[in-house]
């Protein structure tokens, strides 16, 4: 598709129209209202109209060729040679891979995990000193991040043993997580795809010396989940705890499989499997649903329309439920670490930028920090706010009402915004004249910004699977329309390499090979320890 960015910037003559106006044509907005499953997805607070959608759709076009070829094990991460199959670790039925049924050993390592899971949450599985009351994931990326955010989402239902999650090699990290634990009871998971990162690594050998002051053979006290299972057999961990998944499962794509232990134990290989099951509808609406009315398509086409035609540079993910804190976390790596690219499959330099910078909080907090960002700043933020219609606290509704009515004023407040006329009118009994004039000025909101919402019933865990899944697909629908490969990452490599050459001039080497910043700044933190 080497006229997408033709077509981008043919979709820019659509732009300048008011959302206000265009919410008053009743057909495009149903266009830009998609519902499936536990969710409702309204794009209509954004400036597309019915013939710019149509362009968009128009783009969108070859995708479902190459998610095709995804779903049926296609080498489409290109530049390793491998398939992204994901989605296998949710699905069901046979799915050939070089001759071999995967589904086979797929299910095989999610009956151990269960039966693992069952065991320790029943106590049958002990540590030294007795039913194991912590688990510790040690992780960084893709095998910390979504079973962190995972477990927070869904901690209602979490009845096994407390989680912790440790990733960052700074020490305060394993510190200050160690503090509280008994060695004696608790559990470590040593998660590493490759079973090579230095941070893991660490960290690992750290929990496993602090296990050894106190427990005899700390080897079964930990389990380990990775792609690279002749690695985790140096380590000494018995291979019925240690738990495997392919190199076609993306890091950041992996809580499906092992790397979702941590979720299975805290909330139960029942409750696993209901988020895997919310998961695997999202697939299938994404795979039967024509490209208009398709949630994940209309989701990455709205995001396209913000980044690459109108040229805004970020959005936020702001939920309001405040158990999803992880969530815009979680989203980075997927969105940035995915198509966050420069190059196309081919190796041509792309003629614009495939993914935005992703952030975000959950409200209502972030309206007390950066919404004033949000509706006053010069740059818009196309904001994607997601609300459930009710909490896990009936106790609490009255709280849960607010939550919801602040996230609708927010989208409300950036499509109608505030005129200078209104903001005058709203303090003419304080000033009058050039005074009245300026403070009207900070108090007008330019208003037509653009949101998006996501509704669901309750954050369940089948309705988390499908929030994932729906981002997951996202990701692939628009790093498809680029023709980028959103499964690789080698933007993470260079500061490996160097991070590695810099350690022996952290302890003392000569630095004359590098810079003159990053001597001076050696020198300075030597000079300081
Ligand atoms: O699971 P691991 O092999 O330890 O990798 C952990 C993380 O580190 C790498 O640098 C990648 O950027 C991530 O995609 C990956 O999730």
């Amino acid at each position: 598709m080497n006229d997408v960015w033709t077509r981008i910037k043919a979709l820019k003559a659509h732009k300048g129209q008011r959302i206000a106006d265009l919410l008053n044509d009743e057909d495009r907005n149903a266009r830009l209202v998609v519902e499936t499953g536990p969710f409702l997805f309204d794009a209509s607070k954004t400036a597309i109209d019915g013939a710019a959608l149509d362009g968009l759709l128009d783009l969108a076009a070859d995708v479902a060729a190459r998610r095709d070829a995804m779903f049926e094990g296609g080498r489409i991460n290109e530049t390793e040679g491998r398939a992204v199959l994901h989605t296998a670790l949710r699905a069901r039925g046979t799915l050939m891979l070089d001759g071999e049924d995967i589904m086979t050993g797929l299910s095989e390592t999610r009956d151990r995990m269960r039966a693992f899971a069952d065991d320790v949450r029943s106590g049958a599985f002990k540590g030294q000193g007795g039913a194991i009351t912590d688990v510790v994931n040690i992780g960084i990326g893709g095998s910390d991040l979504g079973p962190a955010m995972a477990t927070r989402a869904l901690g209602p239902y979490h009845d096994g043993p407390r989680c912790h999650f440790v990733s960052n090699v700074d020490g305060a990290d394993w510190a200050d997580t160690a503090k509280g634990l008994n060695p004696e009871t608790t559990l470590v998971i040593v998660a590493s795809k490759t079973f090579t990162t230095i941070e893991t690594m660490t960290n690992a050998r750290t929990a496993w010396d602090w296990m050894a002051g106190t427990v005899d053979d700390p080897g079964t006290q930990f389990a380990a989940v990775s792609s690279a299972q002749e690695k985790t057999a140096e380590w000494g961990i018995d291979a019925s705890r240690v738990f495997g998944f392919e190199d076609w499962v993306g890091g950041r794509y992996s809580m499906w499989g092992p790397i979702g232990l941590p979720i299975m134990l805290a909330i139960g290989p029942d409750g696993f499997d209901e988020f895997l099951g919310g998961a695997r509808d999202m697939d299938a609406h994404f795979c039967d649903a024509p490209l208009e009315g398709n949630m994940p398509v209309l989701l990455a086409l709205v995001g396209m329309w913000h980044h690459q035609v109108l040229g805004y540079p970020t959005r936020a993910v702001l939920p309001y439920d405040d158990r999803l804190a992880r969530l815009p976390a979680y989203l980075q790596q997927l969105e940035m670490e995915s198509n966050g690219k420069g190059v196309s499959m081919a190796g041509e330099p792309l003629e614009g930028p495939a993914g935005p910078v992703v952030w975000g909080e959950p409200g209502t907090n972030g309206q007390h920090a950066f919404y004033q960002l949000i509706h006053q700043g010069r740059t818009p933020v196309p904001c994607e706010f997601m609300v459930a219609a009710e909490g896990h606290e009936p106790e609490l509704d009255h709280h849960h009402k607010l939550l919801i009515a602040n996230c609708l004023a927010q989208s409300e407040a950036l499509l109608k915004g505030r005129s200078h006329a209104e903001a005058r009118a709203n303090i003419a009994n304080r000033f009058s004249g050039a005074e009245l004039e300026r403070q009207a000025a900070h108090r007008v909101f330019e208003g037509n910004r653009p949101s998006t919402t996501l509704i669901y019933p309750k954050l369940t865990p089948a309705a988390l699977g499908g929030m994932v899944a729906l981002y997951e697909h996202r990701v692939f629908v628009e790093g498809a329309i680029l023709g980028i490969n959103s499964f690789d990452q080698w933007g993470v490599e260079l500061g490996k390499e160097l991070a590695t050459s810099l350690g022996p001039l952290v302890e003392g080497g000569d630095a004359f090979a590098k810079d003159t910043s990053t001597r001076r700044l050696l020198e300075r933190l030597a000079s300081w320890r």
